[in-house]
């Protein structure tokens, strides 16, 4: 018995297979392979360049978009398409990186001794917290995108789909939405890498932005599929997010 189903992919025998006509091979094997090559690229850069934040901001950059694909391929086969790997995430995302790479490019013409983790313990307190919110949001997203399984999906949901369940074990037992906290930190932590001080200005007013008007969004459709269950969840977990309750 099979079915064929734009958003939950193909049923074949109980199993969910990807659905072919949104995941074209060509695509997802050079989009893999662009990846694979910028994080082995910034890997091997690493001991060679003196502003070595850069490379480790490339490789988790790289890493990330690889895993938002992977982890959707491997446990939400139903949804995963060749966008899953979040390239195409909109014109402010690319903007905001390529403001981020231009202070990155600034700085390090202006004032090379400044623009470097080693100018002072402040410095040096900046990049270390950066990387480790680069690790936390990592860990956050992942392990939310796995914990979800067949209920994740990157676009809100305003119809519910019949593997729809709430999820409120795991990671989603001490954080509402985890992946955008592991997002919106993880993307703070790579400005604070970059020693950016106008692009964690600008990733923190435009994130904090979206995730206020996109949780909202996502919640009143929550309460609408799940109910009381949904408003008994919303108490009692907190989003992470400063401000967003
Ligand atoms: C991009 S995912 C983000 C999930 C969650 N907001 C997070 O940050 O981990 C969006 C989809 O997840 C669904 N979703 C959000 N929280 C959920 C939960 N606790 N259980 C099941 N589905 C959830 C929403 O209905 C929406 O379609």
């Amino acid at each position: 018995m099979s079915e064929w189903n734009e958003d939950q992919g193909l049923v074949l025998d109980g199993k969910v297979y990807p659905y072919i006509e949104k995941n074209p091979l060509d695509e997802i094997s050079l989009n893999a392979f662009a990846l694979g090559a910028t994080f082995a690229t910034a890997l091997t850069l690493l001991p060679l360049i003196e502003f070595y934040n850069l490379s480790i901001y490339m490789a988790s950059l790289s890493l990330f978009h690889f895993l938002e694909f992977y982890t959707t391929a491997r446990f939400n086969p139903g949804k995963v398409t060749s966008r899953s790997f979040l390239l195409r995430n909109g014109k402010g995302y690319i903007l905001s990186h390529v403001f981020a790479m231009c202070e990155v490019g600034i700085g390090r013409i202006l004032s090379p001794t400044w623009k470097c983790t080693s100018y002072s313990l402040f410095h040096r307190f900046v990049f270390t917290i950066g990387l480790i919110l680069m690790i936390i949001g990592q860990l956050a997203r992942t392990l939310a995108m796995v914990t979800a399984g067949k209920s994740f999906s990157h676009h809100v949901k305003t119809e519910q789909n019949a593997d729809h369940v709430l999820v409120t074990e795991g990671v989603y037992s001490s954080l509402r939405h985890p992946s955008y906290f592991g997002f919106f930190w993880w993307a703070l932590g790579t400005q604070m890498c970059l020693l950016n001080p106008c692009s964690f200005v600008l990733f923190t007013v435009v994130l904090w932005k979206f995730f206020n008007e996109r949780i909202e969004f996502e919640e009143k459709y929550l309460v609408q599929f799940f109910g009381q269950q949904y408003l008994h969840y919303r108490a009692r977990v907190p989003v992470g997010i400063p401000f967003i309750k």
